[in-house]
């Protein structure tokens, strides 16, 4: 190719001065680049504006800054903690940290970006777990950050180099990333996967519901299909239950930092057949907390009491069923909340818990009657219940739930009610319209029906609890003929008078 005959020709002449004025006005790289390229489509056949942009090319290179070599750091976590420390020689089981990290990289490892891995079994129901392979590496994403994560090993006799997988164990986890991201890595990171790891073990963990005999618990397998999804209630009081629990979970630090005791107390009230119980279990499954349903009247001395208290573990719901029962109210005026007795609802002869209402049929029949030594003046006071909860069994332990039900909120020993006592009360109510469409859904899988209005209707007029709402609509498994049925029950409640229950 003759470059000359395209360079002397006069319009080249002219396009050339221009440029050369205009590239010794321009200031910046940018604005040479520009030109650059202008120049090159302006002037140059295509050969040529290829060579041209090898030249802008070389010329950047020299020209930019080159972009510096990032600072990396790396954190080791071992799988063995050795006692003095190191990492070799390991004196006790894998470390926490460890398995938890992996167990965080198993969710994240695809096996399809992956030329090897490993495929082993895990927990209760045996689930394949996918994890790498030692001397790997995997690049997770938190926060637009990378981290890479690689299993490091020790090599055992006979293995032939790092690459040799065959030969070598797992020694420990080495996650580098950014030196700038030092605060995020160990302030967010970290913490995430460990939230993570406990959330997905909280999941698999099979739960159980533990009755006190004596002055042991006794547990027994819990599957109550109870969950927030099917409780039928007002949803913003889910969503507040719910957002409150997630709270008290993640805020570890939070009560660590201003010294209180790492539990929450919730006071369930309302009519019977409302979901109490079905709530407590809705929160049981919801946690993955196993529940430890304390019947007071088996509980005869404060000493069983505190046994009893002390043995519920970490991450345990404690449940006091009909609290306003438990103990007698005449104390209140006179002697004050130390010398309440426990009770039951039969025990304390004024009709406060007589058998006369829905409670009575839900009731366990141990519940009924007065434990013997109580009668005698020795059983334990509500005072001590209160006071044990408070001190040593909320700063023992931690990660704990309290929840009292009552059939009468009005009833309970202002003690109870005091603020700060209990954390959140919550009432549940007869069966409002969002409730209905929750057991409707619950029941036929229904969104909406013709006769839906009708019964919203008729809800805004009727007292009826969701327990007989669900009654109900177990009466035929069609859909129409138990909506049909429900709906005549709550015409003839309405025409009965006060349309209560
Ligand atoms: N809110 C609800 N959501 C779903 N089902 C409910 C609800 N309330 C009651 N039920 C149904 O009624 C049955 C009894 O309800 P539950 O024992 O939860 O009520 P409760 O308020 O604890 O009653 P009690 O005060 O008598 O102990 C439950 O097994 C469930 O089938």
């Amino acid at each position: 190719m003759d470059f000359s005959s395209v360079m002397a020709s006069p319009s080249y002449d002219k396009a050339a001065e221009t440029y050369k004025k205009a590239v010794a006005a321009a200031a910046t790289m940018t604005a040479y680049t520009v030109l650059a390229r202008s120049m090159a489509r302006e002037l140059f056949r295509n050969e040529l504006r290829a060579a041209a942009r090898w030249a802008a090319s070389v010329a950047r290179g020299r020209l930019l800054p080159r972009p510096k070599a990032r600072r990396t750091k790396t954190i080791f976590i071992p799988r063995f903690a050795a006692a003095d420390g190191a990492s070799h020689g390991h004196h006790g089981g894998e470390s926490s940290l460890y398995s938890d990290a992996r167990a965080y990289l198993a969710t994240r490892i695809g096996p399809c970006a992956m030329a090897q891995f490993c495929l082993t079994n895990a927990g209760a129901r045996q689930r394949l777990v996918v994890s790498m392979v030692p001397g790997d590496s995997t690049t997770d994403v938190f926060e637009g950050v990378e981290f890479t994560w690689t299993l490091t090993t020790s090599q055992t006799s006979g293995g032939r180099g790092r690459g040799d997988a065959s030969n070598s164990v797992p020694d420990s986890l080495a996650l580098r990333f950014d030196a700038e991201q030092m605060k995020l890595a160990l302030g967010r990171y970290v913490p995430f996967i460990l939230a993570e790891t406990e959330a997905a073990r909280r999941q698999e963990r099979a739960l159980k519901i533990f009755m006190n005999t004596g002055f042991a618990w006794e547990g027994f397998k819990h599957h109550h299909p109870s969950t927030f999804d099917t409780v039928a209630m007002d949803p913003a009081l889910r969503r507040l239950v719910v957002d409150d629990l997630d709270r008290f979970l993640a805020r570890r630090d939070h009560y660590q930092r201003i010294g209180k005791a790492w539990k929450r107390g919730y006071l369930l009230h309302g009519p019977p057949g409302t979901g109490k119980s079905s709530l407590v279990a809705a929160m049981a499954n919801y946690l993955r907390f196993n529940l430890y349903d304390l019947d007071l009247s088996q509980v005869y001395s404060n000493l069983i009491l505190q046994k009893l208290l002390m043995a519920t573990p970490n991450k345990s719901i404690l449940v006091i069923e009909d609290i306003d029962c438990c103990f007698s109210a005449t104390s209140r005026e006179g002697a004050g909340a130390q010398s309440v007795e426990v009770q039951t609802k039969n025990g304390n002869g004024n009709g406060d818990c007589s058998e006369s209402s829905d409670a009575a049929t839900s009731r366990t029949s141990h519940r009924k009657g007065l434990p013997p030594q109580a009668e005698q003046g020795q059983g334990i006071t509500l005072s001590g219940l209160l006071s044990f909860i408070d001190g040593l069994w909320s700063t023992s332990g931690e990660e704990r739930i309290i929840v009292f039900t009552t059939n009468y909120k009005d009833r309970l020993d202002p003690v109870l009610l005091r603020p700060g006592r209990m954390d959140m009360h919550i009432y549940m109510g007869y069966c409002c319209w969002e409730a209905f469409k929750t057991l409707a859904k619950n029941y036929f899988l229904l969104d909406d029906h013709p006769l839906f209005p009708e019964i919203q209707d008729l809800l805004a007029e009727v007292e009826v609890t969701p327990a007989t709402v669900s009654e109900m609509l177990l009466r035929s498994e069609d859909a129409g003929v138990a909506l049909q049925g429900f709906v005549e029950f709550l015409q003839d409640m309405k025409k009965q008078g006060d349309g209560k229950q």
